[in-house]
């Protein structure tokens, strides 16, 4: 299939003039370099360019070097012989001006992963400096100190979805042709001001072979879109920067592992390298294996590790744009949505019912796929109790024919319950209406028990006392054992 030019190269600015919404910073890299070129080197002989990703950094440098006649030489952070590697243009780019040729501009990206153990040698390059160093960073912050204290920071602001939509419909307008507003927004949206991201997603909507950009867009639901997530993977040689790509992707292991290797091909060339990428896949799908047979969930950490980390350090990757194909075993992508809006159903009702985080409620919907193809009666409980629908029964027992028994089953429970329920009900409504009773009942007691006193005390009382009086005269009342008689045991002897 041949291969189209990625739109970020194709379309990424060549002039100054044309980086948006990044005045100040480009203000700031011109008078650094321009210092260079009038032979007074700025006192600080190294720039970090920090802001976050697609927002200019490196369309800059290289719109810089268009601008003002300089070759660039981009070396990695992470790259193992970055040092050597700066050593070498730092010495040879002297020399090579004095020919004539074009002066060299080091651009280190990724300037964040500088290990600590190499930031004092490059701090020391720095120092015998005699071209300009031009670094890019996500975290300011997670520069070495060495470094940073060497080079001056020019912030790069994160892009707005206004910015982003003007540039997306720019491109648009370049390649004739158009795509409902909604999804452009919606792009413009989920790139949390990456324009990388969002021409990338653009690019998959417009051209890919996928129908209707709306399915393309449904994975764009997620926290963080897939697509984004591999184009990070497969745009990086660092293991870190890899792991760390998947974080807010809101997708199975399983999912994960079959989209990365649907577009593992893609983005590799040599056969040694696909194989490598590979043999990391399948680590991965052994470790999914156990987890899933034995239930320890904790094995998920390592099957991504291998599945990202192992496979962005597999070999030399295909530069620039690489299109991600949604996996063909995702049959539908409707069908795929509608199964995701299940599960979420699912994991929403497992958090809420039984109060767990979401990631334990993945791990429950694992066991409870178990337990619905394994025991249908214990599955019907289940639905009773996380008051399932039918068609996340469905969607859990992954067969209709199942789903049915086990629906069938719920459906008598829940008839029983609702019997118990109702007997229990009327129980209750029955014992509610006898304490009311008996409450009556004992109040009119109580009363007649007033009455009957106050009938005594007018009839019998003078009477009584009477009686006491002549029993007194005759002997001391009887006491009752530990307790002091009264007038109620002689009226009780009566
Ligand atoms: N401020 C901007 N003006 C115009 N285009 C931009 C701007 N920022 C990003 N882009 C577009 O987005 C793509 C990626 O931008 P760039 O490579 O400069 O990002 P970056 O800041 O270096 O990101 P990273 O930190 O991920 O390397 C480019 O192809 C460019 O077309």
């Amino acid at each position: 299939m041949p291969r189209e030019v990625p739109w970020v190269e194709k379309y990424r600015p060549r002039r100054l003039a044309e980086v948006v919404n990044q005045a100040k910073a480009l203000e700031q890299v011109k008078a650094w370099v321009e210092a260079w070129l009038h032979g007074h080197p700025p006192k600080k002989k190294a720039l970090i360019l920090a802001g976050p990703p697609g927002s200019g950094k490196t369309t800059t440098v290289y719109a810089l070097a268009h601008e003002y006649g300089f070759e660039v030489i981009e070396l990695n952070a992470s790259d193992e012989r970055t040092y050597e590697k700066i050593e070498r243009y730092v010495q040879a780019a002297y020399t090579m001006d004095i020919l004539g040729k074009h002066r060299k501009l080091i651009f280190l990206d990724e300037a964040d992963n500088i290990e600590p153990s190499g930031a004092k040698e490059i701090a020391k390059l720095i120092d015998r400096a005699r071209n300009p160093i031009i670094m890019a960073a996500n975290h300011y912050w997670e520069v070495p100190r060495e470094i940073r204290n060497k080079a001056q920071i020019v912030e790069y602001k994160r892009l707005t979805q206004r910015d982003i939509v003007k540039a997306l419909a720019r491109i648009l307008h370049r390649e004739g042709v158009t795509v409902p507003k909604e999804v452009l927004y919606d792009i413009a949206k989920h790139a949390n001001g990456d324009l990388r991201a969002a021409v990338n997603d653009l690019q998959t909507v417009v051209t890919g072979g996928v129908e209707g950009a709306h399915e393309v867009l449904a994975y764009r639901d997620t926290e963080k879109s897939v697509f984004q997530a591999l184009a990070q993977i497969f745009a990086t040689d660092n293991a870190k920067r890899a792991k760390i790509a998947v974080l807010g992707v809101d997708m199975f292991p399983h999912e994960l592992l079959q989209w990365i290797e649907e577009n593992v091909p893609y983005v590799y060339t040599k056969p040694e390298d696909i194989a490598r990428a590979y043999e990391a896949l399948s680590r991965a799908d052994i470790y999914l294996g156990r987890a899933q047979r034995t239930g320890a969930y904790s094995l998920w950490k390592y099957a991504t590790d291998m599945m990202t980390a192992g496979v962005a350090v597999s070999g030399v990757k295909k530069k620039g744009f690489v299109r991600i194909y949604p996996p063909k075993t995702i049959k539908l992508l409707t069908e795929s949505k509608t199964e995701r809006t299940l599960r979420d159903s699912v994991v929403k009702k497992i958090m809420k019912e039984m109060h767990m985080a979401k990631l334990e409620a993945l791990e429950t919907l694992n066991y409870l796929k178990a337990i619905f193809e394994s025991n249908p009666d214990m599955a019907a409980h289940f639905v009773v109790y996380l008051d399932l629908d039918l068609k996340e029964v469905e969607f859990i027992a992954g067969d209709s024919q199942k789903a049915k028994t086990i629906w069938a089953k719920s459906m008598n429970i829940e008839k029983r319950l609702k019997r118990e329920g109702e007997l229990e009900a009327r129980a209750r409504e029955a014992e509610k209406e006898a304490k009311v009773r008996e409450t009556k009942e004992i109040g009119r007691e109580e009363e007649r028990e007033t009455e009957g006193a106050e009938e005594l005390t007018e009839e019998e009382l003078e009477k009584a006392e009477e009686e006491i009086e002549a029993v007194g005269k005759e002997k001391k009342p009887e006491k009752k054992k530990g307790k002091q008689a009264t007038l109620f045991d002689f009226l009780g002897k009566k």
